[in-house]
């Protein structure tokens, strides 16, 4: 799998290393060999430098400082430097990036930064480098110690802390390898790894072959290794029930808004009709109960106030006229001979005849004046503020203008007029009867005659 590269470097040296024994796919130690991304790193670079690695067995990651601090290792095969590292080692360019994460339970959705931790149980692997960072940065973090990630995880799948930090390829391995399913990652943890190789300070001459060697390893070789030792499977355990609950609740709500809307803006449409409909039949109403008004109080053939209005109209004006104490007439007239106008040229020029008569009278009395056909060819007047002397002379001026007046073939009427003044607190039976009985003295009399009744003797014009 690696490609040959020059080799600039021509004597070989020798060189002991220590590993991380437990921090899979990084590295690790597997029946006493050398395993991971590192260990295919520590082969090609060996290879491109001309150093031999021996490797020296550790059973853990502090025994492996331990022996680069006391020199019996001479290499770390991959590591971050840190500055208490650099105390002892100096380091290599990086060779591989890698992020650290935040890994919780599946209950906290995320997890900010370390600011965000201040209530919670934070898992360190003991010894690496974000030990010395949060003891740095954030010392008044709640932290538990673990030996490796591989513990660290078990720790919180039995819920002994809350958060594990640990690097983001190594942890999601181990979540596989466990079936720790119920672990997530919740968030991006500083600092970034820079992984570096790590060289005991009195090896340090070899630094720039090891550095030369880095610079060699091709584009292509740190994707074919990264892609070799990531085998993470993303596993999504989003509870996605609650959003299509959700989402089938909005859609309905929506479609529950929109239909309303259908129908109170088709309700609202036939309430304007309706409305119109309801504004159309009032005024019809009104025309026909205005109508109605006109038919109920007017005679059909003349126009003029029926029997029925001019009974109530005089019953008011009597009790007006006992309050006030003024005079009033009734003036009654009657056509005389209707009856031969009706047998000589038939019943409906007698019905032309009255309508003629009635506006011939209408033009000669005054306004305040109320004109009714009583019945058949019988017109009565009521005439407020009139005293009989009034009341004759109106007559007399009808009288006239009937004399003047040539209605349609008959030529000339003539009519017989009753007057009664009203007498006080006299019924409008009585006053009536005494308006009748002058009127039929006048036909008696010869007919064409204004007779007038009062409590003096009748007065025959
Ligand atoms: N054309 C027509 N005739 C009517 C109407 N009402 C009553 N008459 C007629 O009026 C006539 C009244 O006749 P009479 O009561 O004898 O009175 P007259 O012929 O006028 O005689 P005097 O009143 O005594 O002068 C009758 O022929 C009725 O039929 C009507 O509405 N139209």
């Amino acid at each position: 799998m690696f490609g040959q590269s020059p080799l600039r470097y021509t004597s070989p040296i020798s060189l002991t290393y220590c590993v991380d024994p437990d921090w899979m796919p990084y590295e690790a130690i597997r029946v006493g060999k050398h395993v991971g991304l590192s260990a295919d790193y520590i082969h090609l670079i060996g290879k491109y430098a001309n150093i031999q690695f021996n490797l020296i067995e550790t059973s853990s990651w502090d025994e492996t400082l331990a022996l680069l601090k006391s020199g019996d290792c001479q290499v770390a095969s991959m590591l971050n430097p840190s500055p208490e590292r650099e105390s002892y080692l100096a380091f290599s360019k990086p060779f591989f990036n890698a992020e650290n994460v935040f890994v919780t339970n599946s209950d906290i959705p995320f997890v900010a930064g370390y600011g965000s931790l201040q209530s919670k149980r934070l898992g360190l692997v003991r010894n690496y480098r974000h030990q010395e960072y949060v003891e740095r940065y954030y010392p008044e973090l709640n932290v538990t110690l673990v030996e490796s990630e591989s513990a660290g995880l078990l720790a919180l799948s039995a819920n002994e802390i809350d958060v594990l930090v640990g690097s983001m390829l190594s942890v999601a391995r181990h979540i596989q390898k466990f079936g720790l399913n119920e672990l997530k990652v919740s968030g991006l943890a500083k600092p970034h790894d820079l992984l570096s190789i790590g060289l005991i300070k009195s090896q340090t001459q070899h630094l720039e072959r090891i550095n030369t060697a880095i610079d060699l390893i091709t584009e292509s070789q740190h994707v074919d290794l990264f892609r070799r030792w990531n085998q993470m499977t993303v596993v999504d355990n989003t509870d996605y029930r609650f959003f299509y609950i959700s989402g089938a609740a909005l859609l309905l709500f929506i479609a529950l808004m929109a239909w309303r809307n259908f129908y109170i803006v088709r309700f609202n449409r036939t309430l304007v009709v309706k409305n119109q409909l309801l504004e159309d039949l009032k005024v019809e109403l009104v025309e026909k109960n205005t109508q109605l008004e006109f038919l109920s109080n007017r005679d059909a053939l003349t126009s003029l106030y029926n029997r029925y209005f001019m009974v109530q109209r005089c019953e008011q004006e009597i009790a007006r006229l006992n309050r006030f104490k003024e005079n009033a007439c009734l003036v009654l007239y009657d056509i005389d001979h209707f009856k031969q106008i009706n047998d000589t040229h038939g019943h409906s020029l007698g019905d032309k005849i009255l309508c003629e008569l009635a506006q011939v009278v209408a033009r000669e009395i005054r306004q305040i004046d109320i004109m009714a056909r009583w019945g058949g060819e019988e017109f009565l007047i009521l005439c407020p503020q009139t005293d009989l002397v009034a009341a004759k002379a109106l007559s007399q001026r009808i009288q006239s203008a009937l004399a003047k007046y040539s209605f349609d073939i008959i030529g000339k009427l003539t009519c017989s007029f009753g007057i009664a003044q009203y007498a006080d607190n006299e019924s409008f039976i009585s006053w009536f009867d005494r308006a009748d009985d002058a009127m039929y003295r006048g036909k008696k009399q010869g007919r064409n005659a204004i007779v007038t009744a009062n409590s003096a003797p009748d007065i025959v014009e």
